[in-house]
């Protein structure tokens, strides 16, 4: 039995990312993983928070895994997956709920899940319905999964997943949890190493807004002033093509807007925004004009770069990019020539992988992944635990 994984919550970015993606891993390579300091630079002591407890036990429940310390607040816990039966069709339902009773974001245990589902060898579709928040700060909107994230997974080779939401639930203090049913087609093959290297020019904008319904044509003109302004900066010299669609938020405290740039090789670059305030009498016409500029100027500079993932994008795929077999890539573009460093986020990213997996990446967003289900992984894994014990040889001699 592998030896169990010590990560330190505090590495980094500190926050809840690092225990999503190191569960994920342990479930599906079987490596029992110990977690201390959970969420350790997060203010209020870190911990487990309700959406990050409710990931680790379904995928614990789906991996039947041992688990151990984990309550709300939680510091420290310890996953071991079961080694005895590799057969997932028995834990992992074709058809399954999870609830949370508070709209903590249904699309970050989404987050929490996918790769585990993805590589899991199911022979069949997996329907997970996720209550909770599906518009929260700080975390991917359902809007940008479906309009960024899964059309980039379809892009490298992971095309079957559905999404559908059901109702809305906007982070603190909405009333109503909202709800979203992700039906995913687990991979039949190792999925090939990939490369987003190829930016293309933009084609489209979409924006997505969602907001209180006295505010459509208010808002709608706000964007169509601001295409106007920064269209070039957006389209060069090349014929615009935009959409503009509004939802009711049915709520009048919840603006929310979503800027999606699709380019002629499919890269998809998004930015958004989600004001969830009370709004002053008088004030409407501020707030809108400054979430229009705002995100306009976040796109903007996504799109300068050059680079085909926005900076959300990229520490999301960097999980695929270790699963993936060999060399993959992912340009995060370049700013006055200087290459865009990667987030927090996915620098956090890239250090889970490389404990738990022994994956590494360099400077310019590659990596070379396990083949994760390949016939010959276990012999990349291997090759890299042989690596690992000369370098710790190496730092001993050195001593
Ligand atoms: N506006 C956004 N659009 C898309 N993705 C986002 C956006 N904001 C944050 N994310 C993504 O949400 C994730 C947040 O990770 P983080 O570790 O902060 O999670 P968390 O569970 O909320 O933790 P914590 O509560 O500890 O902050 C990252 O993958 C990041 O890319």
């Amino acid at each position: 039995m592998a030896s169990t994984i010590h990560l330190e919550g505090t590495t980094l970015e500190g926050g809840g990312q690092l225990l999503r993606i190191a569960i994920g891993l342990s479930s599906l390579t079987q490596t029992p993983l110990n977690i201390t300091n959970i969420r350790g630079k997060r203010s209020r002591g870190g911990g487990l928070k309700a959406q990050h407890l409710t990931s680790v036990q379904w995928l614990a429940q789906a991996s039947n895994a041992q688990l151990s310390g984990a309550g709300l607040k939680s510091k420290e816990i310890t996953f071991a997956p079961s080694t005895k039966e590799s057969k997932t069709e028995k834990y992992l339902k074709c058809d399954t709920q999870i609830s949370q009773d508070t709209p903590g974001s249904i699309n970050l245990v989404f987050q929490a899940i996918l790769p585990y589902i993805l590589f899991s060898g199911a022979k069949y579709s997996v329907k997970v319905r996720i209550s909770g928040g599906t518009n929260v700060s700080n975390s991917p909107s359902y809007d940008y999964i479906s309009q960024v994230l899964l059309p980039t997974l379809s892009l490298i080779g992971i095309a079957e997943i559905k999404s559908q939401v059901h109702s809305r639930g906007w982070s603190q203090g909405g009333t109503t949890l909202g709800s979203i049913t992700y039906t995913v087609t687990p991979l039949t093959q190792p999925l090939p190493g990939f490369t987003l290297t190829t930016r293309g020019d933009i084609k489209s904008v979409k924006a997505t807004i969602l907001a209180p319904k006295a505010c459509e044509e208010h808002f709608k003109n706000e964007l169509n002033v601001m295409f106007d302004r920064r269209g070039t900066a957006i389209f060069g010299d090349r014929e615009s093509e935009i959409d503009i669609s509004f939802e009711d938020s049915l709520h009048d405290k919840r603006f929310y807007l979503l800027l999606v740039a699709t380019t002629t090789t499919g890269v998809k670059l998004g930015r958004d925004w989600l004001y969830d305030r009370g709004v002053k009498a008088g004030k409407l016409e501020m707030v809108l004009s400054s979430m229009a500029k705002k995100v306009f100027g976040d796109l903007i500079a996504e799109i300068e770069h050059g680079g085909c993932a926005d900076e959300f994008l990229r520490d999301q795929l960097v999980v695929f990019q270790a699963l993936a077999k060999g060399r993959s890539e992912v340009d995060g573009g370049r700013r006055k020539g200087v290459l865009v460093e990667p987030s927090l986020h996915a620098k956090t990213a890239q250090w889970v992988v490389n404990e738990m997996i022994g994956v590494e990446f360099d400077d310019d967003g590659a990596c070379k992944g396990i083949g994760f289900g390949s016939e010959d992984e276990d012999e990349t894994i291997e090759e890299e635990e042989l690596r690992q014990s000369f370098a710790i040889l190496d730092v001993a001699q050195a001593r």
